[in-house]
């Protein structure tokens, strides 16, 4: 199927009009080669429809000699915009940035955002952005969940495969996401619903086994046997199980950086248009996967950087890791049971 630019347009003028764009806006859209020219035509056009001043910022190619696959999400924290000061300054310039390039993760990101410029990224296929189309009832029901977690003081998710984990929180902020940027430094991704924190340094501990069918990130696979990742003091310590196991070992290996170990943010999915299946039916260099990180009642964790909240682990290597049918609380707060999201009520989908 294929959503026409028309269509593609109507979406970005409603979602950038979420996103406070109005006439008295900057809008810049970051691009490089691999932007698709769809996105950063819808972009412009509905940004100048909402009387906003617009400009391209467009970078050259950047590849590092060691990222490999073409997932965005593959090789983090090195940019093109990495060292382009002048580059960065005119992004610094604008209220708004629609990135169709991915800052996400990169230091650079967070100088931006610090001026109080907010980023909006859109870097997945018009007819991924067109199923997940962000509302107001994503942002409240995201904003519920946030509520709970920016209050609590440990989660601990459980699971019938076997999971037993402990993240003491506090040290991080909680981060949302629900589709516009629409506060001053404002970091979103359209398209998102879900939210998630980081452990406090040094503290997650226990087990986590990925099931059958759980989702492993970049590498955009279904999980076929269980791997048993063993945490302690926040860093995984062990990988333990067949061939993806040894995979999964080999690939973090290849990083050779210790801090791809760590744990980074850990949380669970809101979004009751993105679907488990959804990866099985896109090929792997069509976007990020955002089904995988937002689907409803999933909990997603990850390992690797923590510079987006201010931590000092830039390392490349960034795992996203969604599992299906866990028990998650916050506190002692059952807030997913087995995959479906129960408490608080405000974050359910009625
Ligand atoms: O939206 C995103 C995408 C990737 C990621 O690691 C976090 N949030
Ligand atoms: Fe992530």
């Amino acid at each position: 199927m294929a959503v026409n630019n028309s269509q593609l347009t109507e979406m970005f003028e409603r979602v950038l009009a979420l996103s406070k764009v109005d006439n008295t806006q900057s809008v810049a859209v970051l691009k490089s080669h691999y932007s698709d020219a769809r996105t950063v035509q819808a972009a412009t056009d509905a940004a100048l429809r909402l009387g906003a001043k617009v400009y391209i910022v467009e970078l050259p190619s950047f590849n590092h000699p060691r990222a490999m696959g073409n997932d965005m999400t593959a090789y983090c924290g090195d940019t093109a915009l990495t060292g382009n000061l002048a580059a960065q300054r005119a992004l610094e310039a604008a209220d708004l940035i629609v990135d169709t390039m991915m800052l996400l993760h990169s230091p650079e990101q967070e100088q931006i955002l610090k001026t109080g410029t907010r980023i909006l990224l859109a870097v997945e296929p018009p007819e991924v952005l067109a199923r997940m189309l962000p509302n107001e009832e994503d942002k409240a029901r995201v904003l519920a969940a946030a509520a709970v977690l920016e209050k609590a003081r440990i989660m601990t998710v459980k699971s019938s495969a076997g999971s037993d984990f402990r993240a003491p929180l506090g040290q991080y902020p909680t981060v949302t996401e629900y589709g516009y940027a629409d506060e001053p430094g404002r970091w979103d991704h359209w398209p998102s619903g879900f939210l998630f924190t980081w452990p406090n340094e040094e503290q997650a501990e226990g087990v986590l086994v990925l099931d059958v069918g759980d989702i492993l990130l970049p590498f955009k696979s279904y999980a076929r046997e269980r791997i048993t990742l063993e945490i302690e003091k926040g860093f995984v310590t062990q990988i333990h199980g067949g061939f993806e196991a040894e995979y999964l070992r080999d690939y973090m290996r290849y990083f050779n950086d210790p801090e791809v170990y760590g744990i980074s943010h850990i949380g669970w999915g809101l979004q009751p248009r993105a679907q488990w299946t959804a990866m099985g039916l896109h090929d792997k260099n069509d976007g990020m996967c955002m089904d995988a990180r937002a689907f409803y009642g999933n909990f997603l964790f990850s390992t690797g950087p923590n510079t987006e909240v201010g931590g000092t682990r830039k390392t490349p290597c960034h795992m996203d890791i969604a599992l299906r049918r866990c028990d998650i609380r916050v506190d002692d707060q059952l807030v997913v049971a087995e995959g479906e999201v129960v408490a608080p009520e405000a974050s359910r989908v009625r």
